[in-house]
């Protein structure tokens, strides 16, 4: 992948005058820890790019460093922080509640901080929702619960009315974690903010159980699906070998990127398909996927499949187009499709199989975080506060390069990340799997 143009500009609401209370380490001994704006983390590392975009005369991009700064722009007493959740659940969402609040509470001392129910339907007042007080005492025990204790929702709500909501609380910060729509209504908000002439710093927390949020080499809660889909296909793999001619077919979440499907197969190599939406293949035909079934339990008796959600909806074409509250499209069952599929090919052949079909479904985003996830939650979270604590606005905090740096909001709504598939990941899977192309050569033309 090749970035051009990036600017990596990130606005203010102004000058941060204010000393870090960071400043008076906690027991008043440990050395703090602080990170100037100039430190910055080069968007390319490889060295080609770099000396390409420099003979093209345009200087390499680079983020801000994420972390404590020595100057805050908010006064912690007269303070008042609103946290909110929305879109689909994703493991780590209260460890990132828990880090956003305790770090408030304990490093900035601030004391008014509010969870905003149910995502922006919470911002509305038609919808009844209360807030809830979010302190050290109400996030103690939330590591181990998954989902949100704030809750989520979908669907558009009037940005006007989410910043009068703001206006009314007196929010001096919003942090948003949500998907790539969660940050186009973050980006519409701090641009209503702005016209406004208030001074609310509105910091995005990327959450994608996809892991497709652009300009974030990984997402919170991606290491936990991937663990939880493994045990899928561990599952599917005993069963496929139990059975004379066993198909384990794992449906796995990947709306418009299969990382999880490429990477969870990855971490079990017991699986023989792996099917994304970035790689178009054919069912049927000499070089389909039902014939390259069906020679590999030839040769082995038994095969794994993995399919994400959002591969082969090309098959549904002619059908109607539906969309969710959010304006996602909803998709096609390709689980159920390839499911039947695989039992026609195989009768109308006369070849017993025994299929055993796994969607885990909501469980991979539903269920606590990892040990890894804990902690990059710890980390993600604490860097939101430092960003939003120094008045910074309009951005979003990412992982990139082996760093948590601050990415202009506007940027990562750009596009979705996408398994490259001339990249290493999916050379790797093929490499892996044994797969190859499942598309039939194009006829020639006449
Ligand atoms: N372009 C947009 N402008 C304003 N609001 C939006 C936009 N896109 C989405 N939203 C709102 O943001 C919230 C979350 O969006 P959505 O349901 O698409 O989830 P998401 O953040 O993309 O997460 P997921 O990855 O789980 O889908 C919803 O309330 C939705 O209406
Ligand atoms: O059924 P829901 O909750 O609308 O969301 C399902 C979608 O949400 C995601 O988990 C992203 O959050 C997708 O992978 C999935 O397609």
């Amino acid at each position: 992948m090749r970035f051009e143009h990036i600017d990596t500009t990130i606005q203010t609401l102004g000058e941060a005058k204010i000393p870090s209370p960071l400043l008076q380490p906690a027991n008043g001994e440990c050395g703090a820890y602080f990170v100037d704006d100039d430190e910055r983390i080069l968007l390319h590392v490889n060295e080609k790019q770099v000396a390409q975009l420099k003979a093209d005369g345009i200087p390499a991009p680079a983020f801000e460093s994420a972390g404590p700064r020595r100057k805050i722009y908010f006064d912690p007493s007269k303070l008042r922080c609103a946290l909110v959740t929305c879109g689909g659940l994703c493991p780590g969402l209260n460890d990132i509640i828990r880090s956003v609040v305790l770090e408030l509470h304990h490093r900035y001392g601030v004391r008014h901080i509010c969870g905003i129910r149910h995502g922006l339907q919470g911002f509305i007042p038609k919808y009844g929702h209360s807030t809830m007080d979010l302190s050290p005492e109400t996030v103690t025990n939330i590591l181990d619960s998954g989902g949100s204790i704030l809750g989520s929702s979908r669907g558009d709500q009037d940005i006007e009315e989410v910043v009068d909501s703001l206006e009314r609380m007196h929010i001096g910060i919003l942090f948003m974690i949500g998907g790539d729509g969660t940050l186009a209504a973050a980006s519409k908000i701090a641009d209503a903010i702005h016209s406004r002439g208030l001074k609310i710093s509105v910091i995005g927390i990327p959450k994608t159980i996809d892991n497709d949020v652009f300009l974030v080499a990984r997402s919170f809660g991606f290491d936990t699906a991937v663990d939880i889909a493994t045990q899928a296909i561990s599952g599917a793999h005993n069963e496929a070998e139990a059975y004379p001619n066993g198909i384990g077919l794992i449906k796995l979440m990947g709306r418009e990127s299969g990382f999880l499907a490429a990477t969870a197969a990855l971490a079990r190599q017991d699986v023989n398909f792996v099917l994304i939406p970035e790689v178009p293949f054919d069912l049927d035909g000499p070089n389909g996927f039902l014939e390259n079934l069906e020679k590999r339990l030839t040769h082995r008796g038994h095969a794994v499949v993995v399919v994400a959600e959002g591969a082969g909806q090309e098959f549904f074409e002619g059908r109607k187009k539906m969309h969710d509250a959010s304006g996602n499209v909803k998709l096609y069952d390709i689980g159920l499709l390839i499911k039947s599929k695989i039992v026609a090919h195989f009768k109308e052949r006369g070849i017993s199989v025994s299929l055993k079909y796994i969607d885990p479904s909501y469980i991979i985003r539903s269920l606590p975080a990892n040990s890894n996830d804990h902690v990059f939650c710890s980390f993600l979270g604490r860097d939101a506060v430092h960003a939003g604590m120094s008045g910074k606005t309009k951005l979003v905090v990412s992982h990139w390069n082996n760093h948590f740096v601050h990415v202009p909001m506007d940027q990562v709504i750009t596009q979705r990340k996408k398994v490259d598939p001339d990249g290493k990941l999916w050379a790797t899977v093929l490499e892996a799997t044994g797969q190859s192309s499942l598309k039939n050569p194009a006829p020639k033309k006449a």
